[in-house]
């Protein structure tokens, strides 16, 4: 049954307890109608029981801190900067093309789903695609980010099914935007920061997710906060053991807005270094997306005015709003040297 409750209505994030989904047909149906319940009055929600040891979830925060101890020189040899396709490291503070956008404190190093060199879309050159620069100070990193990459990747296919299960839509109805997907996996570090620190800075600033959905993996510092309809941030603290879920704007889009897409940032205020491991569902570049239901209730819908939001009235090819989105907000080869100008 779709959600009727009032979009963004929440004190705080809702637990949805997978364990029922693995035992059979009636615990997936009850998980689906909790899933459904959290991603249209909230829009995020933790996850308990996903199948993810905690031993895969801490080495990953490892591989995270081993690398951005790198020495900067180090990982700016495969800054995303040097290439056309936003994979590599992201240094903090970055300008984007969009100058009316703040920069974010975090740095990342990012990539997407990994591509074969002959890949056709590598060979002609089409946006968001490229071959990722792993940095040659850390040669297992690839193996470590792909131990992970492959345990994240098949839970969030679960986490489809169970998406599509919540809309009563036929199986394999979102997975059909899925043929060729984008997935990609992120580390990400935090400097410290002042609760109230003067400046326009924070870790990460307020956005909305321009994928199907995240699945985050956070450490026990905490400064994660997503918007509720009063306008107010509210706290997602870390649960040990759990993993957070969020809406992004693609399952806004195919649900005509039932499933809310909500704005959260990142302030790190736990005077530690914070690091965050996001995976993020992308759908494949040539999926055109719409609305597959219609809203029946379009006044009860989450604000859609940011740089993130996608719109709900025109269709889209994913990966061209995608790499329109990403070059306002990413640094790209031929912006590198005017901004080491200015
Ligand atoms: O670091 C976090 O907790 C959230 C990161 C985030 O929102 C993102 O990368 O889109
Ligand atoms: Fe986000």
């Amino acid at each position: 049954m779709l959600p009727t409750a009032r979009k963004l209505s929440f004190s705080e994030v809702p637990v949805v307890d997978l364990a029922p989904a693995w035992t059979g047909p009636e615990g997936r149906r009850k998980v689906a109608d909790a899933i459904a319940d959290a991603a249209g009055r909230v829009g995020f929600f933790y996850i308990i029981n996903h199948r993810i040891s905690d031993e895969d979830i801490a080495a990953i925060f490892r591989t995270a801190q081993d690398f951005h101890e790198l020495p900067m020189d180090k990982k700016m040899e495969v800054s995303l900067k040097l290439n056309n396709h936003a994979q590599g490291y992201l240094n903090g503070m970055t300008k984007g093309n969009d100058k009316t956008i703040n920069e974010n404190l975090q740095e990342a190093f990012q990539i997407r789903r990994p591509l074969p060199p002959d890949d056709p879309g590598i060979l002609a050159g089409k946006p968001l695609h490229g071959v990722i620069p792993w940095p040659p100070a850390m040669p297992d990193l690839k193996p470590r980010m792909m131990a992970y990459y492959d345990k994240i990747d098949a839970l969030g296919y679960e986490m489809l099914d169970l998406f599509e299960l919540s809309l009563d839509f036929e199986p394999g109805t979102l997975k059909a935007s899925f043929k060729k997907d984008m997935n990609s996996l992120r580390l990400l570090h935090y400097p410290t920061q002042r609760p109230d620190e003067p400046g326009i800075h924070l870790g990460a600033r307020a956005h909305t997710d321009t994928n199907a959905f995240t699945i985050l993996a956070q450490d026990s510092n905490g400064g994660l906060e997503v918007r509720n309809r009063d306008g107010e941030f509210v706290a997602v603290p870390p649960i040990a053991g759990s993993l957070v879920v969020n809406v992004g704007e693609v399952l806004k889009v195919w649900t005509d807005g039932v499933y809310s897409s909500a704005v959260h940032r990142v302030i790190n205020r736990s005077g530690n270094e914070r690091y965050s491991i996001p995976f993020f569902m992308y759908p494949s570049y040539d999926a055109l997306i719409q609305p597959l239901i219609k809203n029946p209730d379009p006044s009860n819908i989450a604000p859609e005015d940011l740089p993130t939001s996608f719109p709900r009235d025109k269709p889209f090819i994913y990966g061209e709003l995608k790499s329109y989105n990403t070059a306002r907000i990413m640094p790209r080869k031929s912006e590198a040297k005017t901004e080491t100008a200015s």
